[in-house]
């Protein structure tokens, strides 16, 4: 899915209108009535008490007053609650004018603010993406009013308050929501950690948004969906042996964390590389073969920690990094990796942290690298950020000056590709913040950059899918909390399986 503007998101509104021949009020009847829908198949008619609806003067007011017409219709008790504003948008006011007489309605009064009891279910259709400065008066008391009564609160298209695409000065006021119905596509702001807080659980509801104008739309953000992945994990060839996907290398493992070698390599295992050959000191060795029987264990001659870097001749993508430590020896190899490998390498742990300590590094990456920092290893790489927003700017920088893939691990993971493009990853669970699950995306990763049939971008965007995926997968089965690395490396297989393309139909 593409991620709009505020800017874009009107427009694909008027382009809409004007495509269908339809009034701008029919647009929003039928985003509310999706609204509507989504909430009656929650909220029972008979629930006690009212269902508070709070209006602000422009079209997300709008949309309020039409749910409030449809829940009353369908037998909910439902009061409005409307903003006092110089101006209202046409669209509001012919739906003010709707609403049935018996319906309660007033305007606020901030001396004398609705008593909210903790359960009441209030939507906020306040301000959507509409918002063009920060909450004041009034606004800002009914908002505090609203988040102090931690009432249940769906928020109509956006928390309001929020921008949508852009940083708000600090301590600006926001509804505290826990639910955010949006319409047709998400926005930016719902996918940065820093606005968890309001926008709370969020849904996306199709309202028929012009499809030719979001196609034709130019963007640099997209949210990854299996829709946009379609088409792009090709099916294995019938003739094909284990050369046909590649022999991978792993550079991985120190002292007590021989673990993270093991999870990598287990990850690329099912992910589909041909062959895999793993660089382990020489502690790892029976480590490595008992728990990794398929992977080939070439030992350094270190005990400890990888001291040299093997023959690159036999491989066809690198990966470096989990559990591998920081020892000068260790960077020594990443240095004479970086300079000597012409194939595909995925970086990750140490030696990003390896990177940041030794930045003169940097300038040797080779161009469409693959990266894969957490926030701290970013900083790490990079500067710290003053913001979410900050942060993805630096990403998407970072990425275009060193040409490279890079990776931004956490709830909705980003891609930055040498282009400039953010892409966000849709799948994935609380419970795969645990320790390892970095590592079985490197290993997943490197399998993926090992098959020659993908792009460096479908390689990224395919193994953060999918290792997300078999995340939610594993979770099933075992829950959030129960979750460990290992479980995720069980489910890759059927994660991988659900993205292959299925042969066309004779
Ligand atoms: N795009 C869609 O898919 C659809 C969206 N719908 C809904 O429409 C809103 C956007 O409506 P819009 O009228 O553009 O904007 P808002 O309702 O968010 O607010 C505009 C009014 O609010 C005033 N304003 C703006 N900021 C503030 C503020 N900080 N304090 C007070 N007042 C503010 C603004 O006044 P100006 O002076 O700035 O002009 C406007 O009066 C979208 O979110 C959806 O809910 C459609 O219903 C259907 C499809
Ligand atoms: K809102």
């Amino acid at each position: 899915m593409k991620i709009l503007s505020a800017d874009q998101t009107r427009q694909a509104d008027q382009a809409t209108i004007q495509a269908e021949g339809i009034r701008s009020e029919e647009l929003m009847e039928r985003a509310a009535t999706a609204l509507s829908s989504w909430l009656m198949e929650r909220v029972e008619p008979d629930e006690p008490g009212e269902i508070h609806i709070f209006c602000g003067p422009g079209n997300n007011g709008g949309d309020g007053l039409v749910v409030a017409r449809q829940l009353h219709e369908a037998g909910y008790a439902v009061r409005v609650w409307l903003l006092p504003a110089p101006k209202h948008s046409p669209d509001f006011t012919l739906n003010r004018q709707r609403l049935p007489e018996e319906l309660p309605c007033a305007e606020l009064n901030p001396q004398k603010l609705p008593r909210l009891l903790p359960h009441t279910i209030v939507l906020d259709a306040l301000f959507g993406t509409g918002l063009r400065r920060p909450l004041t008066d009034v606004a800002a008391s009914v908002v505090q009013h609203l988040n102090k009564a931690q009432a249940r609160v769906i928020a109509v298209d956006v928390p309001s308050g929020l921008y949508t695409d852009a940083p708000q000065p600090a301590d600006s006021v926001v509804v505290q929501a826990r639910y955010t119905i949006s319409f047709e596509l998400p926005k930016l702001a719902f996918l940065l950690p820093q606005n968890a807080p309001f926008v709370g659980q969020w849904h996306v509801l199709p309202i028929g948004l012009n499809e030719e104008f979001i196609h034709t739309s130019l963007v640099d953000t997209y949210y990854v969906d299996a829709v946009l992945l379609a088409g792009r994990l090709p099916q294995r060839p019938q003739f094909s042996h284990k050369g046909t996907f590649g022999h991978a290398l792993l550079l991985a493992g120190s002292r007590g964390k021989l673990g993270a070698a093991v999870l990598a390599s287990r990850a690329c295992l099912h992910g589909g590389v041909g062959l895999l050959t793993v660089r382990v000191p020489a502690a790892g060795y029976d480590i490595l073969q008992i728990s990794a029987p398929e992977a080939m264990a070439l030992t350094d001659p270190a005990t400890d920690f990888v001291t040299e870097l093997p023959d690159l001749k036999p491989y066809a993508a690198i990966g470096i990094g989990p559990g591998i430590g920081q020892e000068a020896a260790t960077r020594d190899v990443l240095e004479q990796l970086l300079r000597e490998a012409d194939v595909p390498l995925v970086l990750d742990a140490d030696a990003l942290n390896l990177l940041g300590a030794n930045r003169e590094l940097l300038d040797l990456l080779p161009p469409d690298t693959l990266l894969t920092p957490h926030p701290k290893e970013f900083e790490r790489l990079t500067e710290p950020a003053r913001d979410d927003y900050h942060r993805l700017e630096l990403l998407r920088n970072f990425a275009r000056q060193r040409r490279c893939y890079c990776v931004l691990k956490g709830a909705y993971t980003a891609l930055a590709t040498p282009d400039g493009t953010l892409y966000f990853n849709s799948t994935g669970n609380p419970g795969m913040a645990t320790g390892g699950s970095g590592d079985v995306l490197t290993g997943l990763l490197l399998a993926l950059r090992t098959d020659q049939r993908l792009s460096p971008l479908d390689a990224a965007l395919l193994g953060l899918y999918a290792h997300g995926r078999a995340g939610d997968l594993a979770a099933e089965e075992t829950g959030q909390a129960g979750l460990v690395a290992g479980d995720i490396v069980r489910y890759i297989g059927p994660a991988l399986q659900k993205l292959t393309t299925l042969p066309a139909r004779l």
